[in-house]
């Protein structure tokens, strides 16, 4: 092999292993996500009005036996990952940690806080059908009915707490882009009617019927999810089943995400 021929091969190699250890370690993210949502480290610098230190932190979290070295790789992650800011004031050497764009999402009360979606899609019974997937295909089921033997719908219908923090998890992500969708099809010109089939708690519905008050607004889903949905006005919430019957109307809105779950 020729000298640049090896270290094209070289420089593939490398590339493969980088690109391998970059996915094995990805759950790292998501894990570290989810413990600073867990210990509402977003929210206590949200509360603090400014940039923190880790001991300003650590006694916020409150805990007695707490694990500040832990805390502080994590925190040193959660900058490397920028997930965090981190600044110096002039003349003091401690490190402190302020909030950026991308923990401003995991914000909890925050009007656009993707906290719910965060703790839902990291929960460990969201994430167990995971360690499934290879049993899932090896059997031909999905991953879901390997694990708790039900469609994922069924698993939600008889699990509140899970049903509860699925619909939150889809309504945070839709309040986040709905302007962006309401802004850019033309609802105005439809008329009588219009059902969101799967809305989920109806965020979706609610925003253009606020917006076009002529129109008559349905929120279609299963029943264990528009049971628990919030009233609004100008929307009737159906359950039902997509795939038996839906809602007679004058137009139909199905919004389908394009996402890496949905290739
Ligand atoms: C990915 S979520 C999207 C929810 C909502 N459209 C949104 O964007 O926030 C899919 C929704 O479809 C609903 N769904 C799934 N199967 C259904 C069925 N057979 N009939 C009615 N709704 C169904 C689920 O309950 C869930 O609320």
């Amino acid at each position: 092999m020729s000298i640049s021929a090896t270290k094209k091969q070289n420089d593939a190699t490398i590339k493969g292993q980088a690109r391998f250890f970059e996915l094995l370690h990805a759950g790292l993210n998501s894990a570290a996500l989810r413990c600073a949502l867990k210990l509402n480290i977003a929210d206590i610098i949200n509360s603090h009005n400014g940039p923190m230190t880790l001991s300003q932190i650590a006694q916020e979290i409150g805990s007695p036996s707490l694990n500040v070295g832990g805390l502080s790789r994590l925190m040193r992650f959660l900058v490397y990952k920028q997930v965090f800011d981190e600044t110096h004031q002039p003349g003091h050497e401690e490190t402190l940690f302020a909030l950026n764009e991308c923990s401003k999402l995991l914000v909890k009360d925050a009007k656009n806080t993707l906290a719910p979606i965060a703790m839902s899609f990291i929960d460990p019974l969201m994430a167990a059908p995971f360690y499934n997937l290879n049993q899932a295909i090896e059997e031909g089921v999905t991953a879901a009915f390997k694990t708790y033997g039900v469609k994922i719908w069924e698993f939600y219908a008889g699990n509140p707490q899970a049903n509860k923090g699925f619909n939150e998890a889809m309504a945070c992500r839709t309040r986040f882009e709905i302007d962006t969708i309401v802004s850019s099809y033309d609802f105005g010109s439809l008329k009588g009617s219009l059902v969101d089939v799967g809305g989920g708690i109806g965020v979706t519905i609610n925003k253009i019927v606020s917006r076009y008050p002529h129109l008559k607004g349905v929120n279609f889903d299963m029943p264990h999810v528009v049971s628990s949905a919030p009233a609004y006005e100008g929307v009737t919430h159906v359950g039902g089943d997509m795939f038996t019957a839906i809602p007679h109307a004058d137009s139909f809105l199905l919004k389908v995400r394009r996402s890496p779950t949905n290739l």
